[in-house]
């Protein structure tokens, strides 16, 4: 039987998981499968697998910025890259581990949409709080829950859980046993879901 599920492992402080995040659920539907939307700290996967953010590397930086206009001019969505970079992405995370199931890839669109395309710092919790209230959610409840132990194991365990699965950057998907970086594995991914690709 074929894979019917993509976890999506996403952290809001990432450009190309925007990216990705604008074309997954289009992508999955093609295809009848559901998106697991995984919230993870990026930085701590960096830190555990001795890789770095690639901007601060600066020819890698500088060929990214033209490389994440050229995919947004893709996909037909906006892009602008945040005066505030890189972002504490921790509480909009939170948030996300404190929410139901199937408003979490409501949640990473809506934050990452006000931070990679409206320049708001979402690590502030004010901006945070507009957001959530765009969404017609109880911003305070939100941010009250985003705190509980509970919420922060969570996330923590979604982080530790990407590493000892290989996770060195962001996006990543799983579908089965595969692995994928990056927005621009889409083609192997929709290959795979076809049953192209085992
Ligand atoms: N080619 C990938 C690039 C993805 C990428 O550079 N992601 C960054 C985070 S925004 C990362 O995880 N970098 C790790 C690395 O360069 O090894 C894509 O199109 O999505």
């Amino acid at each position: 039987m074929r894979e019917r599920t993509i976890e999506f492992f996403w952290d809001s402080a990432s450009p190309y998981t925007y990216l990705a995040a604008t074309q997954i659920e289009t992508l999955a539907a093609r295809h009848g499968a559901a998106v697991v939307w995984k919230p993870f700290l990026l930085g701590k996967a960096f830190e555990a697998t001795g890789n770095r953010p690639p901007a601060t590397i600066p020819a890698k930086g500088k060929y990214l910025f033209q490389d994440l206009q050229l995919w947004a001019r893709y996909y037909g969505v906006p892009l602008r890259f945040p005066s505030v970079f890189p972002v504490a992405s921790l509480t909009s995370l939170r948030i996300a581990c404190a929410l139901p199931d199937a408003d979490v890839g409501v949640w990473a669109r809506a934050v990452m949409t006000a931070y990679w395309t409206r320049d708001q710092d979402i690590g502030q919790p004010e901006v945070l709080k507009n957001v959530i209230g765009e969404l017609g959610w109880d911003a305070d409840a939100l941010l009250a829950r985003a705190q509980d132990p509970a919420v922060k194991d969570k996330l923590r365990a979604n982080t530790d859980e990407a590493i000892a699965r290989g996770v060195f950057g962001a996006p990543t998907f799983f579908i089965g046993h595969h692995m994928f970086w990056g927005n621009d594995r889409f083609v192997l991914m929709e290959a795979v879901l076809a049953g192209r690709l085992g």
